[in-house]
């Protein structure tokens, strides 16, 4: 089912847990406000079931860090269950040394690992915490045990911005497949250190002399390129109405509400008294049926062509 934008929803991204073990100057918490508890692995699975009515194919597991789960594995497998296509997962890696396996046994499909430097100096930084031996580690392992394709999440500020190029080296030499380049955006403690933000333009302008295009994905309209043997996505949502206009996605928040937007708490639908009403089972997935439909109503595109007032650049 389409919005009246034109936009699918094909890809639920649910925030398993605020509770994270880093500390990273920019996080932006997925625009999340204050904790509410968080959802079972049953819940969570009865969200994304009945969403696949309304075309979700791919669960993306994010947090704070949803490692931190202790019923990570079964939220995974129950993912896997109701016959969720691609269910991934987005980490800051510290523990994937030692977890990868029960992650990629339960049926994850993929990773990406955040790393946002190639020395332990800087990452310590970045995250408050000196894991940059432990997260190369994690992503060792993640090879090992077929955790594939790997993706890495770079974000990109004043802080860093010397060692996009490392990065992307760093990642070839660990068989790493894929790279993101993520702009800061002013979301969360993203807005307290917007002072930080970097263009990714001149980036891009290298990405594309030195490397190849490979055309944008459908997913956000992000630019792709091949650089070395490393596939680099420029993920760069800021006052970017291409972006906008390429979101597949809505999310599932830790307190149990449908957002239809990283920036719009307003266009949320709350659903935890659907989830934890006293319904039957068949009362349940129909209110749950109308609360996605009341979802796809009232999403929209945060950023629009033509109404804010940004520059509007083309991708490439
Ligand atoms: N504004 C906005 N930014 C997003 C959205 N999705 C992802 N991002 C940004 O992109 C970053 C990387 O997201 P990930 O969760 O690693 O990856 P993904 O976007 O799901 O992409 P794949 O795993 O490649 O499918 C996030 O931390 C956000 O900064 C979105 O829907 N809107
Ligand atoms: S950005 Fe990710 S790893 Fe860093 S503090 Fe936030 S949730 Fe944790
Ligand atoms: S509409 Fe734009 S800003 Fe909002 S979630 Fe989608 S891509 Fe992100």
């Amino acid at each position: 089912m389409k919005d009246k934008y034109g936009r699918p929803i094909e890809d639920l991204r649910v925030t398993v847990t605020h509770v994270c073990n880093f500390s990273c100057f920019f996080c932006h918490m997925e625009g999340e406000g204050n904790d509410g508890g968080e959802l079972t692995a049953e819940e969570i699975s009865l969200v994304a079931k009945v969403g696949k009515e309304f075309g979700i194919k791919a669960v993306k597991l994010t947090g704070g860090e949803p490692t931190l789960r202790r019923d990570i594995v079964e939220i995974i497998r129950k993912l896997k269950d109701v016959g969720i296509e691609e269910v991934s997962m987005t980490t800051n890696g510290f523990l994937l040394d030692k977890i990868a396996r029960k992650l990629k046994d339960a049926g994850l499909d993929r990773v990406n690992i955040s790393l946002h430097s190639t020395s332990s100096q800087l990452f310590k930084e970045i995250t408050a915490v000196n894991g940059f031996e432990k997260v190369v580690k994690g992503i060792e392992e993640c090879n090992k045990v077929g955790l594939k394709p790997i993706k890495l999440n770079f974000v990109v500020t004043r802080k860093n911005i010397s060692e996009v190029f490392k990065v992307i080296e760093l990642a070839e030499n660990l068989g790493v497949d894929e790279i993101h380049l993520i702009e800061l955006h002013p979301v969360g403690l993203g807005k307290e250190s917007f002072n930080y933000y970097v263009s990714l333009d001149e980036i891009k302008k290298t990405l594309k002399e030195k490397g190849k295009f490979l055309g944008t994905r459908n997913k956000h309209n992000r630019p792709r390129y091949q650089y070395g043997k490393v596939k680099v996505e420029v993920v760069k949502p800021y006052a970017n109405p291409f972006f906008c206009a390429g979101c597949n996605r809505i999310r599932l928040t830790v307190d149990g509400k449908l957002k239809t937007c990283l920036y719009k708490e307003d266009r949320s639908v709350d659903i935890i008294d659907i989830l934890r009403g006293n319904y039957t089972e068949e009362e349940r997935i129909s209110a749950l049926r109308d609360a996605y439909r009341l979802a796809i109503s009232i999403r929209e595109p945060n950023f629009l062509f033509g109404v804010n007032k940004y520059e509007i650049k083309q991708v490439g």
